[in-house]
């Protein structure tokens, strides 16, 4: 019998991906201190429609139900992120006994109902304490983040087999630090790359303290997002080079080659730091895995009047966009992965996120949420996953973002990436035909696409 298309290889790891912030809800319950989401949710104007992570999913306390919302679809693995704030309500030293505890009764649950848990330690909700000593811009935030670490290994590491040391350092610091779309709302292309560089300091002291204490795999997250030239002019090619560096390049050059990329000096000028040369035998450790966030591609073209980069953005005509704005582009999911192979060797890599945010008609038959755009974007690139192991890509598995519906940051709860849906006034869960697809992958291990 001829082996399905679409089969992936055996033991591939099916997953599913959430944060802190966006689901848990109880921000501040239990002794856990603020996080500088919590803070710039509850600024004005900060948040779409004034939405906030206060209640979010309720997850802090549905977490046993959504478990089986997981074990429905037949995930292998489950991807989520530690608040830093819950567990260290000042960021260092004292540790929050209710905090700790939430997370290892929801590693239990996990591991009762046969899933895999990959857990994060830094999904963008750095402890409001720690912002106020400086955050991301104080370089002691490296042994900060160690300390907070290795209370996270020593606690859960017999029972989580994979850790994350960061979630999107990219997004933190352009979102964060050079744009003030993110927390903490900082707007300085002077601070953007020395948080940049703290992220790898740090996310390279936490892999140090791994190889001190834990068992198993560690690894970090990035999002890549291929840049393709708008037209083979010099000017476009040019600026597509500055875009790929800075976006691309920024985080996981320092983390996997021990360097940075000669664009970032062009692109920042005199706000680009000369770094002390010893950071970078910090930030380059050994890794087991990387984590690859991919949702979109873009097309790129020089425009002398856009900040930082020079370079632009180009809508394509007669493509889909989702609710995000994002292209379609399930190419650039096989290019970025045979990229990734081929700038920094064969490394074991998870698609740790990928998903989209259509607009979904809430209107259940049989028990169930029609989302053809969302069903149709998920089979697209699961083929295009599936040509990226073909062309010898070492590919380990696959987490679909999101489990369900959540808060999208500042853009609030208008944005729903969930495989199941959520009625954010009940909580009522319901499982969209995109769960449903993607549970019958799970079973037939791709077969059925
Ligand atoms: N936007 N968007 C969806 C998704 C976001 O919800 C995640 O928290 C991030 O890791 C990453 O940006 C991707």
């Amino acid at each position: 019998m001829t082996r399905p298309r679409f089969r992936f290889p055996d033991g591939f790891h099916w997953g599913a991906a959430t944060s802190a912030y966006q689901i848990e809800g109880s921000p501040l319950a239990d002794g856990a201190g603020p996080s500088i989401w919590q803070r710039f949710a509850h600024t004005p104007g900060m948040m779409a429609n004034g939405d906030t992570g206060d209640i979010a999913c309720d997850h802090y306390h549905r977490y046993k139900a959504d478990v089986q919302l997981m074990r429905a679809l037949g995930l292998q693995g489950y991807r989520f992120s530690i608040n830093w704030a819950r567990v260290l309500p000042e960021g260092t030293g004292r540790v929050n006994p209710k905090g700790l505890d939430f997370y290892s009764r929801l590693v239990d649950e996990l591991l009762e109902n046969g899933i895999a848990p990959n857990a994060t330690l830094f999904h963008w909700d750095l402890p409001a304490a720690l912002d106020d000593r400086g955050g991301w811009l104080n370089r002691d935030v490296a042994h900060w983040f160690a300390e907070y670490a290795e209370v996270m290994f020593k606690a859960l590491d017999d029972r989580v087999p994979r850790w994350a040391t960061l979630n999107e350092p990219w997004v933190v610091t352009d979102g964060g630090y050079l744009h003030g779309a993110l927390a903490p709302g900082h707007r300085s292309k002077y601070e953007a790359p020395i948080a940049a560089h703290n992220l790898m300091r740090a996310s390279g002291a936490g892999i140090q303290a791994y190889r001190a204490h834990g068992k198993h795999e560690i690894g970090v997250v990035f999002n890549i997002e291929p840049k393709y030239p708008h037209s083979d002019s010099a000017e476009d090619l040019a600026a597509t080079r500055r875009a790929h560096a800075y976006m691309n390049q920024q985080f996981a050059d320092p983390a996997l080659l021990g360097s940075y990329p000669p664009e970032l000096k062009e692109i920042f000028g005199d706000a680009w730091p000369e770094f002390p040369a010893d950071d970078l035998k910090l930030t380059h450790q050994k890794v087991d895995f990387v984590g690859i966030n991919y949702y979109t591609r873009a097309v790129v073209k020089h425009d002398p009047n856009a900040y930082p980069l020079k370079a632009v953005p180009v809508p394509q005509p007669n493509k889909t966009y989702t609710e995000t704005g994002w292209e379609v582009f399930e190419q650039g999911l096989t290019d970025t992965l045979t990229w990734f192979k081929e700038r920094y060797g064969n490394i074991p890599l998870y698609i740790t996120e990928n998903g989209s945010a259509f607009y979904d008609p809430p209107v259940v038959e049989n028990g169930e949420l029609d989302d053809p755009l969302r069903t149709n974007y998920l089979r697209k690139h699961l083929k295009a996953l599936h040509d990226a192991i073909e062309a010898g890509v070492n590919l380990k598995g696959y987490y679909a973002w999101s489990l369900m519906d959540n808060l999208e940051w500042s853009l609030g709860f208008s944005k729903r990436f969930g495989l199941y849906h959520v009625d954010f006034a009940t909580q009522q869960r319901t499982p969209k035909a995109s769960a449903k697809l993607y549970a019958q992958v799970i079973e037939s291990n791709g077969s059925v696409l």
